[in-house]
């Protein structure tokens, strides 16, 4: 029969093997074969002669396979150990500008003549150049081990530019967060937990997705999600950048398995199913970020503020607790008196909100200070003064009012505007605000700098002033070994860098000796006479008698006084102050004040601790003898060791204010003039 005439759907030959023997198979076939082609041959052909043979070997591609797995695990961890390094790494970089930031630094250099948009831009291209170094050592650590998913061909590049581009991603979106953060370690914690956080729950989820959806090749629905996810997670730049690589890992798990076939499965890294689509996102991030970054400042925000609230602040009508001087400086300032001032606070206002808790900080400040004068602001901690400079500075914006300097052609400008116009601001904050890494004559140089010195002028100008305020010694000593005054004196020098025509200075003595306190008074007292506008705070009262030429008490976030030291000395100072200390804790201090208030009309228990006691003498009608004659001879009977009587000082006018015992009664009935009280001097018994 031949083999060619089978009728259809009829088997021919079936063949029997046992599938333990993995040759079983080929054998038979390869008989069943030998003995169709023996059948087929002529009949004058020796059969000996004819015949097929089969070799069977193992399959080479099984033991690859396995390799490839292991390879691809591999390549899985190096890709997450460089994900977390990264993490950590870019996290650091920002920690400098949150410290710049909270150290007051950054406000200080804007003062200075440092835009904000610069800021970020020096900062941003500095960071970028300085991050490219570990890069460098990443690409020929990657480079060096020839990892072939993240080496092959254009694989190499590929990860350099996500490299690249996951700092250029990473450092915008920072910096918009450096404001929110108290200090450097926890802004740099939380960088690293928000890198981490976000990268290890995208990738897990969308690699856990990907996995099931290769198990179930026929379920549609488990790759549809692993595709919208992984589009929906490119708007983070740790998942563009993670992804990037645990995608290079996956397609060259297929590479290796592929190849063992003869397929070459590689996949151009750039192009929009590979890593394309997360380069771009990682772009327009960086773009994006950044840009928000430069359009977030303070300058700007203030601009938009005053476009909706344009027009000249209409004068409020004054409260009931507005003293009658700081109505009338309202009055001179809002009806243009004051327009020749060098400085021009206007109503300035600030609340700040917390939710809905509302915090009124400063309350209506109007005041005009000429050049050539220094105008001191006193106020209890809380009492505003520092968010009223932080106003002047720039850092807060003012809910309402407006704070203006004259320029030299006699404009008005918004003191956030100085810069530009070419007006100096020195300003000395309550903080230092000085690099730990810099020298004093490093700060000074790059003062100097920011300022627009000429480099001529420049040496000439960082010596003087180290001479000046006598830190020659220090110039070469990183400001990190400072002592409290010798930072103190450091920051009053940046301030004076330029010779500056406005100088704030908050409190610039707190933690000097009272030699280099009084030479600070001289430098300051120097400045004014040169026409600088010098506004001060200071807990020292001693220090405001020694400079302020007017002076303002600031309660509760209002002017409760303003005027010159000895007008407001005159006014809420008048009457004495009787000190005295009794034989023993235990005497009966109210048949003192009794006494006292029998001979003195109005006067009052003021102060009283242990043998001490303390009495404010408004009115004393026979003047200081009375008062010395009426206590010497009850001595005994009222049982006083010794006593003393002084004219109030403005110590005491700032105590009365702190403990609210100048009320609007006082503020208004005791205007009546006592210029004659000066002419008494302290008398010690
Ligand atoms: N960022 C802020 N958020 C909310 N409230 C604030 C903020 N800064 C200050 N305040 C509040 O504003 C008020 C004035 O504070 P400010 O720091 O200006 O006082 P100060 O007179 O400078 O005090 P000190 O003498 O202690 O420096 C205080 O009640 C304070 O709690």
């Amino acid at each position: 029969m031949d083999l060619y005439d089978v009728p259809k759907n009829r088997t021919l030959t079936k063949v029997w093997y046992n599938p333990e023997g993995h040759h079983t198979m080929p054998a038979y076939l390869n008989s069943l074969n030998n003995f169709i082609l023996r059948s087929r041959l002529p009949a004058d052909k020796d059969h000996q002669q004819y015949s097929i043979s089969v070799s069977s070997h193992p399959y080479p591609g099984q033991v690859e396979e396995e390799d490839a797995m292991v390879k691809g695990l591999v390549n899985t961890l190096v890709a997450l150990c460089v994900l977390t390094g990264f993490s950590i790494m870019t996290a650091s970089f920002v920690v400098y500008e949150v410290q710049e930031h909270h150290s007051g630094s950054k406000r200080l250099q804007h003062i200075s003549g440092i835009s904000e948009p610069f800021y970020w831009t020096i900062n941003f291209l500095y960071d970028m150049a300085l991050y490219l170094v570990p890069v460098a050592f990443s690409v020929a650590m990657i480079a060096a081990f020839q990892l072939p998913a993240f080496t092959e061909r254009q694989n190499l590049g590929a990860v350099t530019l996500l490299l690249v581009l996951f700092g250029f991603a990473t450092f915008p979106w920072m910096y918009l967060l450096t404001a929110i953060f108290k200090d450097a370690e926890m802004a740099f914690i939380s960088y690293v937990c928000i890198n981490l956080f976000v990268s290890v729950n995208t990738i897990i989820s969308t690699s856990i997705l990907y996995f099931l959806g290769q198990l179930n090749e026929s379920d549609e629905s488990i790759q549809a999600v692993y595709h919208t996810l992984s589009h929906v997670f490119l708007i983070f730049p740790q998942f563009s950048f993670g992804n990037g690589l645990m995608e290079l890992a996956r397609v060259d798990l297929q590479v290796q398995i592929l190849k063992a076939y003869g397929v070459d499965a590689y996949k151009d890294p750039y192009s929009a199913d590979m890593l394309g689509w997360m380069f771009l996102s990682l772009v327009l991030q960086g773009l994006l970020a950044f840009t928000l970054r430069l359009l977030m400042n303070k300058w700007l925000m203030r601009k938009i503020r005053s476009f909706f609230c344009r027009g000249k602040v209409e004068p409020q009508k004054g409260t009931w607790d507005e003293d009658e001087d700081v109505v009338a400086e309202h009055r001179r300032v809002y009806s243009g008196e004051a327009d020749t001032d060098v400085l021009q606070l206007s109503q300035l206002s600030k609340i700040y909100q917390h939710l809905s808790k509302k915090v009124q900080a400063v309350k209506r400040l109007s005041v005009g200070i000429p050049a050539g004068e220094c105008f001191g602001l006193l106020g209890v901690n809380g009492a505003g003064k520092t968010t009223t400079f932080k106003m002047l500075t720039g850092d807060v914006s003012p809910t309402n009012g407006t704070a203006q300097i004259r320029d030299q052609e006699g404009r008005m400008v918004d003191i956030m505007d100085c810069r530009k116009e070419g007006i100096n601001i020195g300003y000395c904050p309550q903080v230092d605000a000085l690099d730990d890494l810099l020298t004093g004559e490093e700060h000074l140089y790059f003062y100097a700098r920011i300022r627009g010195i000429s480099k001529r002028e420049m040496h000439r100008v960082v010596n003087y002033l180290l001479r000046k305020l006598e830190l020659g010694y220090h110039r070469n000593t990183t400001s990190e070994n400072y002592s409290c005054g010798t930072r103190r004196k450091l920051s009053t020098a940046l301030a004076l860098v330029g010779s500056p025509q406005i100088l704030l200075l908050d409190e610039p003595s707190s933690g000097m000796d009272p030699r280099s306190k009084r030479h600070l008074w001289k430098i300051i007292s120097e400045q004014v006479k040169g026409k600088c506008a010098v506004v001060l705070t200071s807990h020292s009262m001693e220090e405001c008698e020694a400079l302020c030429t007017r002076l303002a008490i600031m309660v509760q976030g209002q002017f409760r006084c303003l005027g010159s030291l000895q007008h407001i000395k005159n006014r809420f100072g008048s009457g004495f102050t009787v000190k005295m200390y009794l034989e023993m804790a235990s005497c009966n201090v109210d048949t003192i004040t009794n006494y006292m208030q029998e001979h003195f009309p109005s006067t009052y228990l003021k102060d009283h601790h242990s043998t001490m006691v303390e009495y404010h003498v408004p009115i004393a009608p026979g003047g200081i003898a009375d008062i010395f004659d009426q206590l010497e001879s009850n001595k005994t009977a009222l049982q006083i060791k010794h006593f003393s009587v002084s004219q109030t000082t403005l110590d005491e006018v700032f105590i009365n204010f702190a403990m609210g015992k100048v009320g609007v009664e006082t503020v208004h009935s005791e205007g009546s003039d006592s210029d004659s009280l000066d002419s008494f001097d302290a008398v010690d018994i």
